[in-house]
């Protein structure tokens, strides 16, 4: 039987389809360019779909795909209570969830400040927990900019090279989290597909992902 496997589009699938074309999989008509959304590989053991990345667990949470591999940020964000196994810690995608301000600017954190971020829910939870008063604004990218034009007296957002944030004149003001790419499954496919998919687990993890 096939592995319907949904991967997260963007960072997440390119290296995941350039790791299963160097596993052995060949998918004849996928190229990082193509507009395409499915692929099937030509021993016809995987189908592979292209899904944005808080849609993944929905497709895999409802059987419209056996697997899933996603950033654990968006599990954790968009996809908290999802019924899915987390079966595989795959070791890409690897990140850090900061708090960023102005560099050199002192942020009072004693008063109630403005957060700008595309993770509302883990922004709010860490500052809940470091008993912080704060205002989220939730944005959908370019998170940089706010505390750069007066819109948030900080940022929380993801940092794995820090480029972007030396580029844009911030400096990170605390880690608070790291993520990796993760593998979920469907739990009945786990059980109906568990020869199939324990054979890709296999693969995955004795063959290092770069
Ligand atoms: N430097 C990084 N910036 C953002 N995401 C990263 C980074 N490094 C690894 N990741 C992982 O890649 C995923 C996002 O990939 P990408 O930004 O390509 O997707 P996207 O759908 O374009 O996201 P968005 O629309 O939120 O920018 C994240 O969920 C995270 O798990
Ligand atoms: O530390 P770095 O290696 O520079 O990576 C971090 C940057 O990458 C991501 O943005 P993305 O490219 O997804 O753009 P967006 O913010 O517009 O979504 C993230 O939101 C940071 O801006």
């Amino acid at each position: 039987m096939a592995i319907h496997i949904a991967l997260a589009k963007g960072r997440i699938h390119k290296v995941v389809m350039k790791y299963l074309k160097e596993s052995g999989y060949d998918f004849p008509t996928y190229t990082e360019e193509s507009r395409k959304l499915i692929f099937e590989d030509a021993s016809g053991s995987l189908k592979v779909t292209l899904v944005k990345s808080p849609d993944v667990a929905v497709y895999v949470e409802r059987g419209a795909a056996d697997i899933g591999i996603v950033g654990e940020d968006v599990l954790i964000e968009d996809n908290a209570g999802a019924k899915v196994y987390e079966v595989l810690d795959i070791g890409i995608g690897r990140c850090n969830m900061a708090v960023a301000g102005v560099k050199g600017k002192t942020v009072d954190m004693s008063k109630r400040i403005t957060v700008g971020t595309k993770y509302p829910r883990i922004a709010r939870r860490y500052f809940e927990q470091n008993h912080h008063s704060v205002d989220i604004i939730k944005l959908n990218g370019s998170v940089e900019l706010a505390p750069l034009v007066g819109l948030s007296d900080v940022i929380v957002d993801i940092v794995e090279t820090g480029n972007t944030l030396r580029a844009n004149g911030l400096e990170v003001l605390e880690y608070f989290m790291d993520f990796s790419a993760r593998m979920i499954c469907n739990p009945v496919s786990f059980k109906l597909k568990y020869q199939e998919i324990s054979t890709l687990i296999e693969v995955i993890k004795q063959n290092e992902i770069k």
